[in-house]
């Protein structure tokens, strides 16, 4: 049997602007993605049954939770059921990135196991039903299911592609507290400040900000220490924090000053992906 093997990689917020809340409960945004090299790994391969195997080094932090409420399951349910494909892959997730961080690791694993289900039953990766089963999954899934630098409004989920980012190093730091997204949203002081600005995306970025990093920074009070190591490393471009957190970011100028920083971080017992921009 084929198997197919699919990158999950991490995502993260440039500049996240909340706008409104909705009736709905969600809330609009106007939000910078942009991806990573690394991240996750979804492995797919036709079998008799359906079943999930978990590896990696934060594979212990689901296995504490329901299979079938794992998003890859619950992408794989509605792939089938939608596209009228008979039951029954044997998944791997090898699950890198930390769980419940800001850098949307059920959305990218759930995008990874669309594009992997695609492929394998030869599903257009750019089929509108596969965004729309996406959307269903979660905000940030279309976006990863797209999988490059683009401008998110909506829900996050109305999309336009921008320009490639083009290998910018980037280390992203998490200072291990899991904070839930609806926590942090639910803390919105509610003021809209604007949406984003005009030009490229890196000014854009540089103009911008993430307006869930106060409610995000009241929950977890070590958001502040990561920021401020980001912000004070040599050769630092930008930094910030990514989605509704814990984990924040740094775009630097070269692989050293990166890897300099993640020595730095990694000293204080944090948890450091070294990576780029793609
Ligand atoms: C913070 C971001 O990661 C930024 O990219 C996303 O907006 C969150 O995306 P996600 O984790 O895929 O979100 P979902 O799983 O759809 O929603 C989780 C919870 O986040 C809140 N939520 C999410 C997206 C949004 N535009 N408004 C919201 O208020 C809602 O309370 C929702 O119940
Ligand atoms: N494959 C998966 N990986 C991670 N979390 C999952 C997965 N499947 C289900 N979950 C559940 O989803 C919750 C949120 O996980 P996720 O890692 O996507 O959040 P996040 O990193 O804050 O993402 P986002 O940036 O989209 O807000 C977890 O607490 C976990 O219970």
């Amino acid at each position: 049997m084929t198997a197919i093997v699919e990158p999950a990689p991490a995502k993260i917020n440039l500049a996240l602007h909340v706008r409104r809340r909705r009736d709905d409960g969600y809330h609009e945004l106007e939000t910078l993605f942009a991806f990573c090299r690394d991240g996750d790994v979804v492995t797919v391969t036709r079998a008799d049954a359906t079943d999930l195997t978990l590896t990696g080094p934060f594979a212990g932090v689901l296995a504490g939770e329901a299979t079938d409420d794992n998003l890859v399951m619950r992408a794989a349910r509605g792939f089938c059921a939608r596209f009228g494909v008979e039951d029954g892959h044997a998944i791997t997730l090898d699950k890198h990135l930390p769980v419940a961080s800001g850098i949307g690791g059920g959305s990218a694993d759930a995008a990874a196991t669309l594009r992997a289900l695609a492929r394998l039953h030869g599903v257009a990766i750019d089929h509108p039903e596969l965004f729309a089963l996406a959307a269903e999954l979660g905000a940030d899934v279309p976006a990863c299911l797209l999988g490059r630098t683009a401008l998110g409004q909506g829900k996050g989920d109305a999309l336009q592609p921008l320009a490639p980012l083009g290998d910018r190093p980037v280390l992203l730091v998490n200072p291990g507290v899991g904070v839930s997204t609806a926590a942090v949203f639910s803390r919105w002081d509610g003021v809209d400040r604007g949406g984003l600005g005009d030009g490229d995306v890196w000014a854009m970025a540089a103009a911008g900000r993430n307006d869930l990093e106060p409610p995000a920074r009241a929950l977890a009070p070590a958001i502040d220490q990561v920021l401020d190591l980001l912000g004070r490393a040599p050769g630092v471009v930008l930094s910030r924090m990514s989605g509704s957190g814990a984990t924040c970011f740094a775009v630097f100028g070269s692989v050293a000053a990166r890897d300099a920083a993640a020595r730095a971080a990694g000293d204080r017992g944090w948890w450091t992906l070294a990576t780029f921009l793609t």
